[in-house]
């Protein structure tokens, strides 16, 4: 299966969750070092086609294909840039990511989870984390501030940008779907604690 339909079965799947609605979200695989490949902008990731995508340079601009490159293009590439294991990043709009956010200042801290080894870690012990950063339109501005916090850690395993949705990588297409499952469940499990504590 080549990337292009790996992305348009992984769009079928985070639709069929409600993770994209609205054409909210976005899905990038890396092609080689200068290249990705990423849905267009305003595609409805539960039906795109091969259409739906369009390849970019590192830097966001368009090389191939109709239409325009997500808006938030330059977020992929700076999580490529940084972590060149990574082939493929995945943005949703789920509930999970999108209302722990306005609860959230910071960072969310995840601990003594099983799941954390869905991440690649031997233990449920490790903790891992994910920031919340202001939601923005300006995706230059934005992609700086993920640059800086994503730079010079190895526990970040993704990104919310608050009231807004979340971001996930790994190193093919389903490694990174698998690890997206996984942060939405865990989000989901600190959500809920969240409640009954309160
Ligand atoms: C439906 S509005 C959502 C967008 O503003 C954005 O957040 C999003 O995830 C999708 O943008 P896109 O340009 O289609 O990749
Ligand atoms: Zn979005």
């Amino acid at each position: 299966m080549n990337l292009i339909d790996k992305l348009i079965e992984i769009g079928k799947e985070v639709h069929s969750r409600n993770w994209v609605p609205a054409t909210g979200g976005n899905l990038s695989a890396k092609i080689n070092e200068e290249r990705i490949i990423i849905t267009r902008s305003g595609s409805h990731k539960g039906y795109l086609t091969v259409k739906d995508f369009v390849v970019v340079d590192m830097n966001g601009n368009l090389v191939e294909g109709d239409g325009k490159p997500s808006a938030e293009t330059l977020l992929h590439a700076t999580v490529y840039k940084l972590f060149p294991w990574v082939g493929s990043v995945l943005h949703i709009h789920s509930l999970n990511s999108t209302l722990i956010s306005r609860l959230t200042d910071g960072q969310i801290v995840l601990e003594d989870y099983e799941l954390i080894k869905a991440f690649g870690y031997k233990t449920h012990r490790e903790r891992i984390h994910v920031p919340v950063l202001e939601n923005s339109q300006d995706m230059e501005e934005l992609s700086r501030l993920v640059r800086d916090v994503l730079t010079g850690t190895d526990k970040v395993v993704g990104f919310i940008l608050r009231s807004h949705g979340v971001y996930v990588w790994g190193k093919d297409p389903w490694d990174a779907f698998v690890r997206l499952e996984a942060l939405d469940f865990l989000l989901e499990c600190e959500l809920k604690l969240m409640g009954v504590r309160s």
